[in-house]
């Protein structure tokens, strides 16, 4: 009889269904008012010429609201259909049936990113379980990372194999091999000092070539390729998709699998089933065969319990999800399996192609465009063996002039034109038709390294937002290039990454125009008794309950609410603002888009640090400068402003100006530790705060002469 017991399971979250549209409409609502309210007063004032009422204030505080609704309007396209998926992995067919799976591990540069945890990635992936029979593991160990393996307490799974003596002995064994292992990649990277040089040939090497293709013990590896591509000092590499391209046109040569898994080097396998996980949805025949990539949530392993900078990004995953509920998630980069086809468009070359135009696309490699057959069988390295002809066609596909003049990197392979290429690369696949599934199973499939200092952050947020923003002005503008090729709401979801940016001109705005106000006694809210104080109340309210409501289903405590808080304000401060500065930039040529990889060596102190839940602020002072200095003002305006309203009784109307810096100051409290009461840590504190302080006075001086207007 036929299996016809489903491999995967879509579900409606009903509940978060229902409590999503409620707000939708609801906080929708009271938007409306709220703008109702803002442009009758406006009217107002500009009809009786009202010479008491500055209109600037009124029309920036306006301008802010506006931009937090479109932005608000944008994100509940996430909410709108919310949907979790699981899978049966074992109901998939036998391991003859499955398809085979080409991994790709990207690493750039040695010093950000130790071998050693390069080979970690790498073993782990290695020992991926699929087919079972190409490598036997002993012990069913689930944590095939080496150094989180030995970290780890496999006993602690209650397991009472791991605590026999033979599993034990067995164990420390290989840990000290491991160890020994370790110090012979430390000792190859000292000795080698051109390690990163920007200028050198391809570098081939099969590594279980015919030699070592078995294991100890007969145990069958996967086949290893490393490919180092070749890089000039004036030749565009592209980055991260510039060597993913690299990549698939060696593998589509070597071995061609249909399945691809992406991962970072920094982001090892912590399930070894994930590939068979993933293909409960590429082999289920009730899913559309332009099912494109399952893409897995990034999860981390280096997370502290408080998680002070918001490491994890918890907000980002639950939008992946969310957007799956349309026509599936986006791209992150790293932890998908994507089909091979999907990154060629071969379904769209027509039968009688000629050679010339398939060089076009695919550039002048013929034995490539011989891969790109559906009936290809790869014949490089059947007998394991690197031959002169076949290496030489290899550094073809590797040589860095080999994408020039033809289509790779916009429109076959990972797209080029932004450094946020996984999301540029999934927007394009979604508008040309593919879908995707987003899959966030109990045990996480792949554990990466999170940045957990600021000046990391930083660096990784400000580049993050620089690739959105030149998508987000150039042609593929999600809100003008994708409704004419995807449904509107998934554009809004493209669209509300994008434009997420914007939000550091309102957060600017209400951090200092109401307080500046409040020291001028000029009004810019409804007083406690006008009907339209409670639209702003409200509003104020069911955003801040609309985030605990996730905070708390994603299973996180309140803490995290005001953790998250603090850290988007400072997001939107600093990487929000300097991110589309530099998007700006790179637009007119007046800068070089870059992709500086995160540091993944562990800084033994500032680890400690988070791991503690100690804020470290030695961080860039331009970093710090904007925090300090609107943290400073805050502080000032809002004691000025209690001191005030006893003396004019102007409590009523000023209610919402004091109240506006009062959340700030509370919810970035840290801030005013680091700035005048800690003791440890003080390295620069008292420079930074002197020099915040003069910009403070700066601010308030200049900004009472725009106030008059
Ligand atoms: O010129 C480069 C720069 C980086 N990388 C590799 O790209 C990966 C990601 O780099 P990382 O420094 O870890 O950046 P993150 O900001 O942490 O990466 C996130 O953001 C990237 C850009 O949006 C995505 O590609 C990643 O998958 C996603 O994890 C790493 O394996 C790097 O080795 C390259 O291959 N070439
Ligand atoms: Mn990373």
């Amino acid at each position: 009889m036929e299996n016809t017991l489903p491999l995967n399971l879509c579900r409606v979250k009903k509940t978060n269904l229902i409590i999503n549209r409620l707000h939708i409409f609801t906080h929708g609502f009271a938007l409306l008012a709220l703008i109702y309210y803002r442009t009758n007063f406006l009217f107002q004032i500009t009809k009786f010429r009202d010479k008491n009422t500055p209109f600037l204030p009124h029309v920036l505080v306006f301008l802010s609201e506006l931009i937090l609704s479109f932005l608000w309007l944008l994100s509940q396209a996430f909410q709108w259909n919310p949907i979790s998926r699981k899978v049966f992995p074992e109901r998939l067919p036998g391991n003859d049936k499955l398809p085979s799976i080409d991994v790709f591990i990207c690493t750039a540069n040695p010093i950000k990113e130790p071998s050693v945890d390069v080979m970690n990635t790498l073993i782990s992936a290695m020992a991926l379980d699929y087919p079972a029979d190409k490598l036997h593991v002993k012990y069913e160990v689930k944590t095939r990372c080496p150094e989180a393996y030995f970290l780890a307490d496999e006993s602690e799974e209650g397991n009472e194999k791991f605590s026999s003596t033979e599993f034990i002995a067995e164990k420390k064994k290989i840990e000290e091999k491991y160890e020994e292992f370790k110090c012979r990649i430390l000792k190859i990277v000292e000795n080698t000092s051109s390690f990163t040089s920007r200028d050198h040939d391809p570098l081939i090497q099969a590594i279980n070539d015919e030699n070592c293709g078995v294991g100890p013990d007969e145990t069958e590896m996967p086949l290893l390729v490393y490919v180092s591509r070749e890089k000039r000092p004036f030749h565009p590499h592209h980055f991260k998709a510039g060597a993913l391209n690299v990549l698939l046109r060696v593998s589509g040569y070597i071995s061609n699998s249909p399945y691809i898994l992406v991962l970072d080097c920094d982001m090892y396998c912590n399930d070894p089933t994930s590939a068979r996980q993933a293909m409960c949805f590429f082999l289920d025949s009730k899913i559309s065969p332009k099912l494109g990539f399952v893409q897995f949530p990034q999860k981390f392993h280096n997370i502290s319990e408080n998680d002070i900078y918001d490491s994890q990004l918890r907000f980002v995953w639950p939008k992946l999800e969310g957007v799956d509920g349309l026509r599936g998630s986006m791209l992150a980069g790293t932890g998908f399996y994507i089909k091979r086809e999907v990154l060629y468009r071969t379904s769209d070359i027509q039968e009688d192609v000629d050679l010339v135009q398939l060089q076009k696309s695919f550039g002048p490699s013929n034995e490539f465009i011989k891969s790109l057959q559906r009936n290809y069988k790869p014949n490089a390295l059947k007998d394991k063996e690197v031959s002169g002809v076949l290496l030489k066609e290899i550094k073809f596909l590797a040589s860095c002039s080999y994408d020039s003049n033809t289509k790779w990197g916009k429109e076959v392979g990972f797209r080029y034109f932004s450094v946020v290429e996984d999301y540029f690369t999934g927007l394009n696949l979604h508008c040309n038709g593919w879908i995707s599934v987003y899959l966030d199973p109990a045990r996480p499939c792949f554990l990466g390294s999170a940045t957990t200092n600021l000046n990391e952050i930083f660096v990784q947020y400000t580049r993050w937002v620089a690739g959105l923003v030149e998508v987000a002005v150039s042609r593929f503008s999600p809100l003008i290039y994708g409704p004419l090729r995807m449904s509107i709401l998934q554009s809004m979801c493209y669209a509300k990454f994008a434009y997420d940016s914007l939000i550091f001109l309102p957060i600017y705005c209400l951090a200092i125009i109401p307080q500046l106000c409040l020291l001028h006694g000029i009004h810019l809210y409804p007083k406690v008794s006008n009907p339209f104080f409670i639209v702003f109340s409200f509003l104020f309210l069911s955003s801040q309950l609309k985030h605990i409501q996730e905070v708390i289903s994603t299973g996180h405590s309140i803490r995290t609410w005001a953790i998250e808080q603090r850290i988007w304000m400072l997001r939107s401060l600093t990487c929000y603002m300097y991110g589309t500065l530099n998007g700006i930039l790179e637009i007119i040529g007046l800068r070089e888009a870059s992709f500086l990889p995160t540091n993944k060596a562990v800084n033994d102190e500032q680890s400690k640090l988070y791991q503690m839940g100690i804020y470290d602020f030695r961080a860039s002072f331009l970093l710090l400068a904007p925090l300090c200095t609107l943290y400073i003002l805050n502080l000032v305006v809002f004691i000025i402003g209690v001191a005030k309203i006893f003396h004019v009784q102007q409590a009523s109307e000023m209610f919402i100006q004091l109240f506006i810096p009062l959340f700030g100051i509370l919810i970035n409290y840290p801030l005013f530790e680091g700035m005048f009461l800690r003791k440890v840590l003080p390295s620069q504190r008292g420079r930074h705060t002197l020099l915040s302080s003069a910009l403070c006075i700066v601010i308030l001086s200049c900004g009472s002469l725009v106030l008059i207007y």
